[in-house]
């Protein structure tokens, strides 16, 4: 991807945060959540104008009259002001009233034709756009919309992490599952990734620890919703904060940087890396012994014509290796998913050996 810094220097902040309403609601409501926004030291405000929401009936946003009022209080307040498009016509609305940044919800990502004729309309545009990660888990959507944006010319690309749909998610609205934005950084370093704990955590009280998360892995920037009087909100009440509570939460947090100019942390690092290395070639010579019983143990079913797949003895192994890892002070769950693959590549191994012909 061609890649440039999404915004000026002087705009720049690291990290970067966006604040804003889920909604624009009404004129007063925008101004008094932006007066105080703004005190907080808030520079570029979000805020929902066309909003998809998974139900009908459900508060679908002002639409086109609320950019009147963006434009009021862009100019009142002397903001930056970001919305989310999900169409040509969005873009052209967006753009006709002097919109700042745009982004691309989770549920547009998901969807080429919606992404590309969001990208066809951008050609020749020269505006930060955000693309955020797509309602399910998959990387290939995210960065293929992040692609298509970039060929439309959109050099001031970054994404939003903003969470997973997942059925089975109890604590969050949307599972963070950080390792997907962490592949998204590994393969693409100067795209920046800015987290949004409001989707994420879906309750107040959650937003704080998974901004914190997320500047510890040195995410690059916010984008955190806040409303004037959260409870009275149209839209995504119970995970909005007030500009007050924002500005307390943004003095909480502990900012990390990527390195340390200290001469002393690099060399510490560097011999614990050394360690770190060493086990690891550990480890691997102990999977590969353990691969090669697993082969002869193939050979020996083979033999004696026995099936690969053993119940039993899967299950004593499934339910002792964690019991035996909590007096290792390891996560018996980590330990579970390390055995289900250690036991799913023996079958591979195995059905490599019997399938063969002699
Ligand atoms: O014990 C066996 O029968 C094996 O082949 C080893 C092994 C394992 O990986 O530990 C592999 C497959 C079986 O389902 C159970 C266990």
């Amino acid at each position: 991807m061609n890649l440039k810094p999404l915004l000026s220097e002087n705009q720049a902040s690291k990290p970067l945060v966006i604040a804003g309403p889920c909604s624009v609601e009404t004129p007063e409501q925008l101004d008094r959540t932006v007066a105080g926004l703004v005190e907080a030291g808030i520079r570029i405000i979000r805020g929902g104008v066309w909003k998809p929401r998974t139900r009908p009936g459900s508060f679908e946003g002002v639409g086109d009259i609320a950019l009147s009022w963006i434009v009021d209080v862009k100019k009142r307040h002397d903001v930056k002001f970001a919305v989310e498009v999900a169409s040509a016509r969005h873009v052209e609305q967006a753009l006709g009233h002097g919109i700042d940044v745009l982004w691309i919800g989770a549920r547009s990502t998901v969807n080429p034709f919606t992404v590309q004729e969001i990208a066809d309309s951008l050609k020749g545009v020269d505006i930060p756009v955000l693309v955020k990660n797509p309602v399910n888990a998959d990387i290939g959507l995210w960065i293929g919309a992040l692609e298509r944006i970039n060929k439309a010319g959109i050099e001031r690309l970054a994404a939003i992490h903003r969470g997973f749909s997942n059925f089975n998610e109890k604590l969050y609205r949307n599972s963070p599952m950080w390792q997907i934005p962490i592949e998204l950084k590994t393969r693409f370093p100067e795209l920046p990734i800015i987290n949004d704990p409001s989707h994420i955590s879906g309750q107040r009280h959650l937003v704080p620890g998974i901004a914190q998360m997320a500047l510890d892995l040195n995410f690059d920037g916010l984008i955190i919703e806040s409303h004037v009087d959260p409870d009275a909100a149209w839209s995504d009440a119970a995970q909005q904060l007030t500009p007050g509570d924002l500005s307390t939460l943004l003095r909480s947090l502990h900012l990390r940087s990527g390195f340390s100019p200290n001469p002393k942390f690099a060399s510490q690092l560097e011999l614990l890396r050394e360690k770190v290395d060493e086990i690891d070639r550990q480890l691997l010579e102990t999977l590969s012994r353990r691969m090669h019983l697993v082969e002869q143990a193939g050979e020996y079913k083979k033999e004696n014509n026995v099936a690969i797949f053993q119940l039993e003895r899967w299950r004593e192994i499934f339910e002792s290796r964690p019991e035996w890892a909590k007096s290792l002070k390891l996560n018996p769950a980590f330990i579970r998913e390390i055995f289900q693959l250690i036991h799913a590549q023996s079958i591979d191994v195995q059905e490599r050996i019997l399938g063969k012909k002699d």
